[in-house]
């Protein structure tokens, strides 16, 4: 049967970058992506920003939802410090598969951590999987519909602090509402939008990041 996209992908890293270079990686994916498949990938433009907000926040603990092909996941973890791990965690052993290569290829495996399963299930068991008190960062970018009740999840397990940092990708498009309205509104959070646009499109879209205020 015909391959996935993700399969696709993870082809074009094989042939075209460069082994243990993550920045090659990453742009053989945004290559790929403007010129043969689009993908659901943060992109460059986006991807530029979250860039200078992990390196603003420097987070010693980091999570991401929603690995997907883990072209964001090679993005944040080349710029943690050394010592420092990010927990990604991806529903679809199908997309985990693919994302553990692209992982692997770009050198990156010791800074990654990469869990199968519902960000519902997995965010209460971080404590004990893990010895997680707290998240420094958390980047959004899974089901648009569990961004709000997941950091509902994050606060009920105590996994945010004053000042822990979170950023979420889709705000415009495809769209989160129910989470901006709460995190625009709660007096629990400080939140800024960065404009920008889709993925590889000229279409709005944007991140909203948000500091969780205690
Ligand atoms: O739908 C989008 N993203 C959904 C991503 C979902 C990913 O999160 C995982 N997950 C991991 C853990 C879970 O608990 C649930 C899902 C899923 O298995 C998938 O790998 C999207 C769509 C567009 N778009 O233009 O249409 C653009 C974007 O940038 C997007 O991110
Ligand atoms: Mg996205």
């Amino acid at each position: 049967t015909r391959s996935t996209r993700p399969q696709r992908l993870l082809r074009a890293v094989q042939k075209k970058a460069i082994k243990g270079d993550p920045q090659s990686v990453i742009s053989t994916i945004d290559y790929f992506c403007r010129h043969s498949e689009w993908a659901m990938n943060v992109g460059d433009e986006k991807g530029a920003i979250l860039d200078s907000v992990v390196c603003e926040v420097s987070p010693s603990t980091a999570l991401e939802l929603g690995t997907y092909c883990g072209y964001s996941t090679v993005r944040i973890a080349r710029l943690l410090p050394p010592g420092t791990k990010l927990i990604t965690l991806e529903f679809n052993p199908d997309y985990a598969a693919v994302a553990r290569q692209i992982i692997e290829y770009s050198g990156l495996q010791d800074k990654i951590c990469l869990v199968e399963g519902a960000s519902g299930d997995l965010i209460p068991k971080m404590q004990e999987l893990f010895g997680i008190k707290t998240f420094d960062f958390v980047f959004l970018d899974h089901w648009k519909d569990r961004y709000l009740p997941d950091i509902k999840l994050l606060e009920e397990c105590q996994l945010l602090r004053k000042g822990s940092i979170l950023l979420a990708d889709n705000v415009i498009c495809p769209g989160t509402p129910d989470y901006l309205e709460y995190v625009r509104n709660s007096p629990r959070y400080e939140s800024k939008y960065f404009k920008s646009h889709l993925e590889y499109t000229k279409v709005e879209d944007g991140l909203e990041k948000s500091v969780f205020l205690g």
